[in-house]
C-alpha cells in the first residue's frame, strides 16, 4: 500500500499548512461578516455554500484573518479556488468611496482571463464594483476606451480650463483581470492606467505564470506598486496637487498603513492545484507573511471522485483504441490530450477521414486564431461538439460544465500535466474519470508518476477487441487520406501557405498517428 509521505519543502512557512481539509463546506447564512448583497448574488450562482478552500480564505482575509498575511492555496483542481479569492476582494472593495483600479488579477492566458472575469462580474456590480479585463481580445484601443476615462468635467467646473486640460485620464474599472502581456502594453502604453492605488494582487496559476518572465511583468507591477520615497511618506504633505488626485504611499512588511495613516500595504493572493515550492520562484512574489493553505499530505492531489484508468495498446493501434474508448462513452463530454500542437492537428484530421463516428469532435490548440477557438469552446460548452481533441493549451484552469471523461491520448511527461488534464472533470465535487492510453514501455513510468499524487489508483481499463477489428478497414483508408493531407499541407506551407505540421513531422517517411 502506497503510504503519503511529506516532502519537507525548503520554506520553513511552507512546512506546516493550514490544513484546508479541516474545514467543512459552509451554507452561505454561517459564513462570518458576508454582505447580504453578495449572498444574493451568490444565490443567483446557484451557489448555497462556501467549499473548504473558500472558507479558508475567507476566514484568513475578511473574518476575522483581516488580511494580515498574503496567502498561497494549494489545492486540487475544481475545489472552486477563483471565487476564494474573488469573494473576499469584492467584499473588501465593497467599501470604496473612489473608483480607481485596486485589485489585479493575472492569469496566464486568455480563456482562463475571461472565465475568471466572468467570476467577478457575477458578483462585483452587487456592491457597486467593476470590472474590467486587459487580455487583448478586442483591440488595444477597444480596451482602452473600456479601462480609461477622463475624470467628468462637472468635477472640475470652477476650474480653470487651462488646468482641467491637465488632468489626467483615470481607471474607470475597481478590478482588473488581466494576461501579463497585455497588462505590460497598457502599463508601458496607455495613458492614465496606474497601479497607484492597487490593494490586492492575485496570481492564479501561479507556477505557470513564474515559470515565464512575460516581459519583466511581475517586477514590473511589484515596482508600481510600492513606494521607497522617503519624502513622500507623509500623507497630507504638499506633494498632493490635484484635486482628485490621491497619492498613494505604501510600505511593505510591519511598518505598513500605521503611521501618517497611509494606504495599506499590498496584499498579493497566489494560487495553483501544483503551487511550486522553489523558494528562487517564491521569492519573485516579494511575499509578506506568507501563509500556507493546502490540502493533502502530499504536494499534489487529485478530485476527491476522479477515476483513473490505463488502458494499454500497441502505437499502430492507438487511434483506433482512442475511437472503441469514444464509442464507449456514447457521446459523453470528453477532452483528448495530445502531446503537441502537431499531434492535435493529425489526430483530428485522422479522426475526420473515419467518416461515421457517433461523436462530433473538434480540435483546439494555440495554433488556431483566437476567434475560432473561442467559438469552438463555445459549442464544446453548449454540447453541439461531445469531444474536444486538444494540447496542454486546455489544461490549465478551463472550467467547462459537464465534462465527465479526459482521456490522455498522449501520456503526460509530468505528474503536473496528469493533475492539470485531468482536473478538467471531477470538478466542484462531482464525478469523473481520466484514461491514459499508454504503450507498453511507458506503463512503469506511469505508475510511478502517479505515485507522487495522493489518491492514485489506477485501474486497467481494456476497450472490446470486436470494436477495434470492426474499425480496422476504415482506418486504412483513413491512414492513406492522412498521408495525402500532410503532403498537401507541407506543400502549402513551402508555397507560403498557413502552418500546419512542422518540418519534422511532415518529412517522416511514414504518416502515423502514435
Ligand atoms: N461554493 C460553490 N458551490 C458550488 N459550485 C462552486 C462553488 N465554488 C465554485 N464552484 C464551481 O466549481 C467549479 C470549479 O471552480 P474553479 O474553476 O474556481 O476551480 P479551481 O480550483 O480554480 O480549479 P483549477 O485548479 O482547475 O483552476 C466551477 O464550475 C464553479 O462554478
Amino acid at each position: 500500500m502506497d503510504v503519503p509521505q511529506k516532502r519537507v519543502a525548503h520554506l520553513p512557512w511552507m512546512r506546516n499548512p493550514l490544513d484546508i481539509d479541516q474545514f467543512e463546506q459552509r451554507p452561505l447564512h454561517g459564513v462570518s461578516c458576508l454582505d447580504p448583497r453578495l449572498q444574493e448574488a451568490l444565490g443567483k450562482m446557484q451557489i448555497e455554500s462556501l467549499f473548504p478552500v473558500q472558507l479558508a480564505v475567507w476566514l484568513e482575509t475578511v473574518g476575522p484573518g483581516g488580511f494580515e498575511r498574503d496567502i498561497c492555496v494549494n489545492s486540487p483542481t475544481g475545489s472552486g479556488k477563483t471565487l476564494a479569492y474573488a469573494l473576499p476582494i469584492v467584499q473588501s472593495l465593497s467599501t470604496r468611496k473612489i473608483r480607481c483600479l485596486r485589485a489585479l488579477v493575472v492569469l496566464p492566458t486568455r480563456d482562463l482571463a475571461l472565465q475568471v472575469k466572468e467570476v467577478f462580474e457575477a458578483i462585483a456590480p452587487a456592491v457597486g464594483l467593476t470590472v474590467g479585463s486587459a487580455v487583448g481580445q478586442s483591440s488595444i484601443a477597444d480596451e482602452i476606451s473600456a479601462l480609461i476615462k477622463r475624470p467628468r468635467s462637472e468635477r472640475y467646473s470652477s476650474l480653470d480650463p487651462e488646468y482641467e486640460a491637465q488632468i489626467e485620464p483615470e481607471t474607470s474599472v475597481d478590478i482588473l483581470v488581466a494576461t501579463p502581456g497585455r497588462l505590460m502594453d497598457h502599463i508601458t502604453m496607455t495613458k492614465g492606467f496606474s497601479l497607484e492605488h492597487l490593494r490586492f494582487l492575485v496570481v492564479d496559476e501561479t507556477d505557470r505564470l513564474l515559470r515565464e518572465a512575460y516581459q519583466s511583468w511581475l517586477p514590473t507591477v511589484l515596482q508600481l506598486t510600492s513606494s521607497t520615497n522617503q519624502d513622500l511618506f507623509s500623507c497630507g504633505s504638499s506633494t498632493i496637487s490635484m484635486p482628485h488626485s490621491l497619492t498613494t504611499i505604501r510600505r511593505t512588511g510591519v511598518e505598513r498603513g500605521f503611521k501618517g495613516r497611509c494606504y495599506p500595504r499590498l496584499m498579493k493572493i497566489i494560487l495553483s492545484a501544483t503551487l511550486t515550492q522553489d523558494p528562487s520562484k517564491l521569492s519573485q512574489l516579494e511575499l509578506h507573511h506568507p501563509i500556507l493553505l493546502a490540502s493533502g499530505m502530499k504536494r499534489y492531489r487529485l478530485p476527491e471522485k476522479l477515476k483513473s484508468f490505463k488502458l494499454i495498446c500497441k502505437s499502430k493501434l492507438k487511434p483506433l483504441c482512442l475511437v472503441a474508448l469514444l464509442e464507449e462513452l456514447k457521446g459523453q463530454k470528453c477532452i483528448v490530450f495530445t502531446s503537441s500542437v502537431e499531434s492535435t492537428h493529425r489526430l483530428s484530421t485522422l479522426l475526420s477521414f473515419f467518416g461515421d463516428v457517433p461523436f462530433k469532435f473538434s480540435e483546439y490548440s494555440r495554433l488556431q486564431r483566437q476567434s475560432v477557438r473561442s467559438k469552438t469552446l463555445k459549442a464544446f460548452r453548449e454540447g453541439a461538439i461531445q469531444v474536444l481533441i486538444a494540447t496542454d493549451a486546455m489544461t490549465r484552469g478551463m472550467d467547462v460544465e459537464g465534462i465527465t471523461n479526459v482521456i490522455n491520448y498522449d501520456m503526460p511527461s509530468y505528474v503536473k500535466t496528469y493533475i492539470h488534464r485531468a482536473g478538467r472533470t471531477a470538478r466542484a465535487g462531482l464525478s469523473g474519470s481520466c484514461f491514459t492510453l499508454l504503450r507498453k514501455h511507458e506503463v512503469k513510468r506511469f505508475d510511478s508518476m502517479l505515485q507522487k499524487a495522493e489518491n492514485n489508483t489506477c485501474t486497467l481499463r481494456t476497450v472490446p477487441s470486436q470494436i477495434i477489428n470492426g474499425l480496422l478497414p476504415v482506418y486504412s483508408i483513413a491512414l492513406e487520406k492522412l498521408k495525402e493531407k500532410v503532403e498537401s499541407e507541407a506543400a502549402r506551407r513551402k508555397y507560403g501557405g498557413g502552418f500546419k505540421f512542422t518540418a519534422k513531422s511532415s518529412s517522416r517517411k511514414e504518416v502515423t498517428c502514435t
